[in-house]
């Protein structure tokens, strides 16, 4: 970011009667969100937008904010979390990405939780709009660009060389599917379709990173620091049985667990010097989403007054879940591997309030559309002694299926 004077925010947050579902109220063609299970934020137009690039972005954002609040004047009426002044955010994957990483406040926000609902207004006193009438609906054909499926198997077989020569004990490799949308897209007929089929996930929208993303990098509010780390991954069955079976097989995996093992501890070793005493529950439990099993495991622990959820991103991030053990060699590998840059896949996504708290999701199982109609969707799979490259592509292949169903 330049060194420019950042301004002085006038920020009001009052009570408002439920406005009914979130996601339709937020921009069409630019949303903003962060909401799971009907709860959450979002945003509406854009009253300030601050960039970040480069291996510094996260640390940067981190003091950029705390200026920022300072400056502000704040009158909030409703004392949630997610009130007063509020920034959305998007942070890229990799310290070398030409791609931008964001801080973007809202000229509105609504936010809803507990049953309450309020809107936040920025240097303006407009009434909150009516939701506008949906646009047509989308349909998007995607096909690989970069890595096709032989090509990311080929990438897995030379990972797994780097890990039988020790340069990395687990790398996670990712390929890119692009498509094209229409002009002027409704990208709320995406966020409502994700909301609906995925509802135990963030579905996420910040400068056109959008998606359903099942893992919390980290939320901190009242002094707790909180995480859910996902590695280690199986289809859903056929039916009951067969459901519970793989659930079983999951839970029992050697090398899922120990995909698993290596994300957890690289969490909490980056953690623990914001908070000692973290911990992360006893074993991993099977966390059940519509096209996939995981294996999840919740971390939590106390923070200093004063440490920031973006302080924590700066730490956390990039995780051995999207990255890989040892993060130095894995993120080589992954630069040497795939041939594109991730843009903000697999990089925090979330929002941070005025005392710094906020929640950040790991943006997954999503896709960024760009201004000019190109939609760029990503996703991965850890890859460990033990992996097969079939398999680890057709994991790939369930993980895109939350933006191939909601693009079309
Ligand atoms: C890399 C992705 O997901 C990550 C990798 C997982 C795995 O390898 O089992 C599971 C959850 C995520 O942490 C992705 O969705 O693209």
């Amino acid at each position: 970011m330049s060194d420019a004077v950042l301004p002085a925010l006038t920020v009001s947050s009052e009570p408002i009667d439920d406005p009914g579902p979130l996601l339709h109220l937020t921009e069409p063609g630019s949303p903003l969100s962060f909401v799971r299970r009907g709860a959450g934020l979002i945003g509406i137009g854009e009253a300030l937008r601050l960039e970040f690039r480069g291996p510094t972005r996260l640390r940067d954002a981190a003091a950029a904010w705390r200026d920022l609040t300072e400056r502000a004047s704040t009158r909030d009426e409703v004392g949630e979390r997610g009130s007063g002044l509020v920034a959305f955010g998007a942070f890229c994957f990799a310290d070398a990405s030409p791609a931008a990483s964001v801080l973007i406040v809202p000229s509105m926000l609504v936010g809803r939780r507990r049953g309450r609902s309020w809107v936040t207004r920025v240097d303006t006193d407009a009434p909150l709009p009516r939701p506008s009438p949906w646009g047509s609906p989308l349909f998007c054909e995607f096909s690989p660009r970069g890595l096709d499926g032989r090509g990311y198997e080929a990438a897995v077989r030379r990972a797994l060389d780097a890990i039988t020569d020790g340069t990395v004990a687990k790398v996670v490799l990712a390929r890119e599917l692009a498509g094209r949308l229409p002009a002027a897209p409704d990208l709320r007929r995406v966020l409502d379709w994700l909301a609906l089929a995925y509802p135990d996930t963030w579905t996420y929208a910040v400068d056109g990173a959008l998606g359903s993303s099942p893992e919390t990098l980290v939320a901190v509010s009242e002094g707790v620091a909180r995480a859910r780390v996902l590695a280690g991954s199986i289809r859903r069955g056929e039916d009951e049985l067969s459901d519970a079976e793989l659930a079983a097989a999951l839970s029992t995996s050697v090398k899922d667990l120990d995909e698993h093992g290596y994300a957890v501890r690289s969490l909490l070793a980056a953690l623990r010097p914001f908070s000692p005493s973290a911990t992360a529950s006893e074993a991993p439990f099977a966390l059940k989403l519509p096209n996939l099993w995981h294996l999840a495991s919740d971390i939590a622990g106390p923070v200093a007054p004063g440490v920031s959820s973006l302080d924590l991103l700066a730490a956390l991030h990039p995780t051995a879940a999207v990255a890989g053990t040892p993060r130095a060699a894995a993120l080589q590998l992954i630069a040497e591997l795939e041939p594109d840059d991730r843009g903000r896949y697999a990089g925090p996504v979330g929002w941070v309030d005025a005392s710094g708290d906020g929640e950040w999701a790991i943006a997954l199982r999503g896709a960024q559309v760009h201004p000019d109609g190109t939609v760029v969707a990503h996703a991965g799979a850890g890859i460990v002694a033990e992996s097969v490259p079939e398999r680890e592509l057709a994991e790939t292949t369930l993980k895109f299926q939350p933006v191939l169903e909601a693009f079309s």
